[in-house]
Parts: structure tokens; C-alpha cells; sequence
């Protein structure tokens, strides 16, 4: 193929979400990855942050991810249904210093599969341990961790936002262009 006719092929399209409560990480792993920065100050996501990034996948394909950052206030919103309608992977995020916002997962996770119910494709979903810079102060155990994502078929990630420690993007990715 030429290379004008590999520009002509459109790229595919993907979308991920990441779910979560407030401060635990969600806009500061977006923005690691898609512009390879981390910053301290805590800025609220109201609504929806929306990020575009083209990346080259095994095989030559291009792929233009869109991540749907989705503010922790969103929960019990009439919104939400929306943002995660479509999407092919899910982040669960939390703050592995917070125990409430491991706990309050399984809400995010019910309306993830209430917006999925009956669907012939179901999303990949990542269970996302982040802040794991403070492992030190760690309140939620990784065993709770690993149960989780056992009883629900997660894949499993520990991360940092702030070290940029492990890209759950990507591992998402390679696992869905495995697969499909
Ligand atoms: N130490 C540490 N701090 C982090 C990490 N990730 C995010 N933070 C900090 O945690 C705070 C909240 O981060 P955000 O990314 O804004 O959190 P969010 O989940 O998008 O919050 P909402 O917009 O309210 O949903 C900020 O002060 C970040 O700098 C991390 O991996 N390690």
C-alpha cells in the first residue's frame, strides 16, 4: 500500500471512560497520558474533560483514542448514562490512601452495567488502584484489590499519575486489539 492510501484509511475509533470518585487521580492519569504531565494542584472536573490522542497499535493500526475523564461529582447524574454508553473499556479509578473511594467503586460499576445490559459487546474493564507513589499510607489492601477484579473479570492496575508509574491506557489498548 502507498502512502497517500494509508493516510486515506480513516483511523478507528476508540473510547474510554474513567470512573471514579472526586480526587482520586482520573484528570492527572488522563493528562499523563495523553500529554505526559502531571500537575499537583487539584482542579475539579465539572461534568466531562475530554481527551484526543492517535496511537499505532500492533498490526500498523491507528487508532484515535478519545478517554472520557469524568468528574466524581457525576455519580447519580442524569449524564452518566451517557458518557459510558459506547465505550469500549472502562477505568474504575481510585485513590489506594482512600478506602471510601474503593468501596463507593461498586456504585460507578453498577451503573457501568446498567448502561450495558443486554448488549451483545461488553466493555474491558480496569480496575485501577492509583497513587501508588504513597504506598506507605495505603489503606485499601491489594488483596481486596485482586478480589474485586477476580469476581468481576477486571484486569488489575496498580499506577501513579504523579510517577507516571505503568500506563493502564496502553495495557488496555493491547488488550483490546488482541482480542478483536
Ligand atoms: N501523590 C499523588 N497524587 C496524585 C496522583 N494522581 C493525582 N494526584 C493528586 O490528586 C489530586 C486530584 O487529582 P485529579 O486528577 O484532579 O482527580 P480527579 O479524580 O480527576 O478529580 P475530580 O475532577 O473531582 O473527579 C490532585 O491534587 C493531584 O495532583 C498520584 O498518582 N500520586
Amino acid at each position: 500500500m502507498s502512502d497517500s492510501e494509508e493516510e486515506e484509511s480513516p483511523d478507528r475509533q476508540l473510547k474510554l471512560v474513567v470512573l471514579g470518585d472526586g480526587t482520586t487521580g482520573k484528570t492527572s492519569l488522563a493528562t499523563r497520558f495523553a500529554q505526559e504531565t502531571f500537575g499537583k494542584q487539584y482542579k475539579q472536573t465539572l461534568g466531562l474533560d475530554f481527551f484526543l490522542k492517535r496511537i499505532l497499535l500492533p498490526g500498523n493500526l491507528n487508532v484515535t483514542l478519545q478517554v472520557w475523564d469524568v468528574g466524581g461529582q457525576t455519580i447519580g447524574g442524569k449524564m452518566l448514562d451517557k458518557y459510558i454508553y459506547g465505550a469500549q473499556g472502562i477505568l474504575l479509578v481510585y485513590d489506594i490512601t482512600n478506602g471510601q473511594s474503593f468501596e463507593n467503586l461498586e456504585d460507578w460499576y453498577n451503573v457501568v452495567k446498567k448502561v450495558n445490559e443486554g448488549s451483545e459487546t461488553q466493555p474491558l474493564v480496569a480496575l485501577v488502584g492509583n497513587k501508588i507513589d504513597l504506598e506507605h499510607i495505603r489503606t485499601v489492601k491489594a488483596d481486596k484489590h485482586q478480589r474485586f477484579c477476580q469476581e468481576n473479570n477486571f484486569s488489575s492496575h496498580f499506577v501513579s499519575a504523579k510517577t507516571g508509574s505503568s500506563c493502564v491506557f496502553r495495557e488496555l489498548l493491547l488488550t483490546y486489539s488482541a482480542s478483536n
